[in-house]
């Protein structure tokens, strides 16, 4: 089946050196969309893969989304481009996104985070190289490949990127909803490679994803920062509010003390229950990817229900304390808390807020504090399962056999990607999640990397999966 294949596979290896360097030119974009000075530069990213994706015979535009949320920011355009309109072919439609995480070398990395770095060992060090840059590039890859080798794309690719998903996918809905019986129309089913392997070796192919409600907690109370030598003992402390309140969200061992939270998680089936022990995971793996044995479980079955079907709460910063090397003597005068929970079926975003809010102001009533606090959520996106019997996943899992030769396994993701469920709802159509990158790959981290490897070795999947959905038949 798929007999074009071989042709295209040599023609990604011939062209893998051209496709790394196309990978170096997008991590050299700081997009970092969280940070609103770096705006310039996510919309410039935004740009060079409109550019790119015109240079390859697509017809693509910038779609404009008006303000970012509360702000006076203009959000980065979504790119739209389409690769072909042959009505006799299947139309499938791929999202991914171009703005990555906040990275400075300061933080710890080896090398500098905006220079593509390759390894003797094949690792290609660079913020976004796994997320989300190096797979959203492995679909214009695969289609420059089949250019190259002579042989027919074999489908209708339409192209969704954003910029603004590791900030909470802000205005994306909307346009998504617009555009449902619009540009996206045709779409038989839709793609997403923005996930992550559960280790090293075994691909795998993703139909659940966990919501995320972020939150701030701001606590204000002198006019301005403070000397503590002179204001120490005299004035009620911000900072000393927050982290007794942070402190109370969650105990050492990942318990969330909100009540009502876990209230809300659907219990275990039998049928869920048997899911677990037949994937390819370790603690070892795990060990590994985390850098450390400090897991809450020590077995796999609990560590992979934690990771995908409950929920989870993490304590992620504080916006305007000290947080540099030495020693500053100052009482900050406003802070900014920064949490959230990672969300599960059943839970619902709006119970879940009243039940954080309910929790955290009751916890600094409790204080007795004359300071005046604030909670709100910066961003909410919901939880997404879907069923992997379906053409498209029997497509990936066809394509993952021939290019690694051996069957995916079938995971739920800890992450989010707020918009899947979006695109679900809105086409009607069936969503796959096929990662190009591994567990060790360190998104969101320092030295974040993707195996050079997984990189030429993913776009011959995409391609193959094309290859494999144009022959698949109606379920
Ligand atoms: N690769 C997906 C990813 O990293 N998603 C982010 C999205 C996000 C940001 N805020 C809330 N969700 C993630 O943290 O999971
Ligand atoms: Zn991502
Ligand atoms: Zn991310």
């Amino acid at each position: 089946m798929a007999p074009q294949l071989d042709g295209y596979f040599a023609q990604v290896d011939a062209l893998s050196d051209s496709f790394i360097q196309r990978l170096r030119e997008a991590v050299a974009i700081p997009s970092i969309s969280a940070d609103a000075t770096r705006r310039p530069d996510v919309v410039r990213m935004g740009h060079w893969l409109a550019d790119e994706l015109k240079k390859l015979g697509a017809s693509a535009e910038l779609r404009e989304l008006g303000k970012q949320h509360g702000t006076d920011l203009d959000l980065p355009p979504v790119v739209l481009a389409r690769y072909g309109n042959d009505k006799n072919k299947r139309t499938i439609l791929v999202y991914g996104h171009y703005d990555v995480q906040p990275a400075e070398k300061e933080d710890g990395w080896e090398t500098e985070p905006f220079e593509l770095t390759v390894k003797e060992d094949g690792r290609m060090l660079g913020r976004g190289s796994t997320d989300d840059k190096g797979p959203v590039l492995g679909w214009l890859n695969a289609i420059e490949a089949h250019q190259k080798a002579g042989i027919e794309f074999p489908v209708n690719l339409l192209m969704c990127f954003e910029g603004m998903e590791e900030y909470g996918s802000d205005g994306l809905d909307d346009l998504i909803n617009a555009e449902a019986k619009k540009y996206f129309a045709d779409t038989d089913a839709v793609c997403i490679s923005d996930n992550y392997w559960l280790g090293t070796e075994r691909p795998c192919l993703t139909y659940g994803l966990r919501g995320c409600n972020y939150y701030n907690i701001e606590i204000s109370g002198p006019g301005a920062d403070l000397h503590s030598g002179v204001f120490g003992g005299t004035a009620q402390e911000p900072m000393t509010d927050l982290v007794r309140i942070l402190g109370s969200l969650v105990d050492t061992d990942g318990k969330i003390q909100i009540p009502g939270i876990v209230e809300q998680v659907a219990p275990v089936t039998e049928e869920e229950s048997g899911l677990y022990e037949n994937i390819s995971f370790t603690m070892e793996t795990l060990h590994e990817s985390l850098g450390s044995k400090t897991t809450i479980f020590e077995d796999k079955k609990n560590t992979l229900m934690a990771r995908w079907r409950m929920p989870s709460l993490s304590v992620h910063g504080i916006e305007g304390a000290f947080s540099g090397a030495g020693a500053k003597t100052v009482i900050p005068a406003k802070v900014i808390g920064k949490f959230s929970i990672r969300t599960v079926p059943n839970m619902e975003i709006d119970k879940t807020n009243e039940c954080v809010y309910k929790y955290v102001e009751d916890v600094f009533k409790k204080l007795k504090s004359k300071n005046t606090m604030k909670v709100y959520a910066q961003h909410c996106g919901k939880w997404w399962v879907a069923s992997p019997k379906h053409w498209n996943f029997a497509a990936a899992a066809k394509a993952t056999e021939r290019v690694w030769g051996m069957q995916p396994d079938f995971t739920r993701e800890g992450g989010s990607i707020p918009v899947t469920l979006t695109f679900e709802q809105a086409t009607g159509k069936n969503v796959l999640l096929l990662p190009m990158g591994s567990s060790t790959d360190g998104a969101h981290s320092i030295n974040e990397k993707l195996d050079k490897r997984n990189y030429i070795e993913g776009i011959k999947l995409l391609g193959a999966y094309l290859h494999y959905v144009a022959e698949e038949p109606q379920n």
